[in-house]
């Protein structure tokens, strides 16, 4: 690899849509796919959604806490499904909001970003809450090692509003001031749910991803996507889970169907139409 995360991401996002998709292997939908909540059944379920949505999906994101739950066992699924996905040429942002101090922080970045790590993916979540500073070194690493990060900056939730309108706008500033002068765009986007009701105008400043979950079980939907982000609908990487992965047989369709809707509603060209 010696090209950055932001210039593979941009060449992905153009090749196969605007569409991030979960794995999300919970309880519920374990139970709902006739599979048992154990690590075979994380299994079961993940490698499902890797055959069969990797050669349609810009990125991937498997939630590190279904996994997590079942400790050693699970994070050995993860990253055989790390390994899957990997293979299959798709990009992988690991969903584990992480955020701590230097040694700490730095000891996540290499359990995710170092490119040696049994655990290394494309890009992972960080939490800013330790202050935006406190993610400085694990911004470096992850650019050292042509990989990514998106940092929680208005998530989708409605309990979040109060607490994080107090800082997102630090949150944009020390990202926009990381991707200042790259190319297509910089490494390091913001989380910014798709379910809000307006967004922050310092966003336009970003020049960097934006990953919009919140799609289909929270109410949001493409047309209201392009709404919400309208003159940075070109960054906007909109993400879902539960709303495709309800179903093993319906899982492709329902990914194309909203790739296609998101794709249309974004103005983005799909250059591979499956
Ligand atoms: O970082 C995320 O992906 C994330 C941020 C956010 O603001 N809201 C949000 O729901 N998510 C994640 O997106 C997934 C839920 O997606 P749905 O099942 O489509 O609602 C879960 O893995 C959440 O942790």
């Amino acid at each position: 690899m010696n090209e950055s995360f932001g210039t593979r991401l941009r060449a992905r996002l153009d090749e196969y849509g605007p569409l991030c998709v979960g794995i999300d292997p919970s309880p519920a939908l374990l139970h709902a796919w006739g599979l048992d909540d154990s690590p075979a059944g994380l299994e079961r379920f993940s490698r499902t959604v890797v055959d069969t949505v990797s050669d349609v999906a810009a990125v991937v994101k498997p939630q590190s806490a279904f996994f997590e739950r079942w400790g050693s066992r699970g994070i050995a699924v993860l990253e055989r499904t790390i390994a899957d996905l990997r293979e299959a040429g798709t990009l992988v942002l690991l969903d584990v909001k992480r955020g701590d101090i230097d040694s700490t922080m730095a000891a996540y970045a290499e359990a995710y970003l170092d490119r040696g790590s049994p655990l290394a993916v494309d890009a992972v979540t960080l939490s800013p809450y330790l202050g935006f500073g406190s993610l400085e070194g694990a911004i470096t690493s992850a650019v050292a090692n042509d990989a990514g990060v998106f940092v929680l900056a208005r998530t989708s939730n409605p309990e979040a509003a109060a607490l994080q309108r107090l800082v997102a706008g630090q949150v944009l500033a020390g990202a926009a001031a990381a991707n200042a002068g790259h190319t297509p765009f910089g490494s390091v986007g913001v989380v910014m749910g798709a379910t809000l009701p307006e967004l922050e105008d310092s966003l336009l400043d970003l020049n960097g991803p934006i990953l919009a979950p919140g799609l289909g079980a929270q109410g949001a939907t493409p047309a209201d996507v392009a709404r919400l982000f309208g003159p940075v609908r070109h960054a906007v990487v909109p993400s879902v889970s539960r709303a495709v992965l309800e179903d093993p047989e319906l899982l492709r369709s329902r990914v194309l169907s909203f790739r296609d809707e998101c794709a249309a509603h974004l103005d983005a060209r799909i250059a591979t139409q499956k």
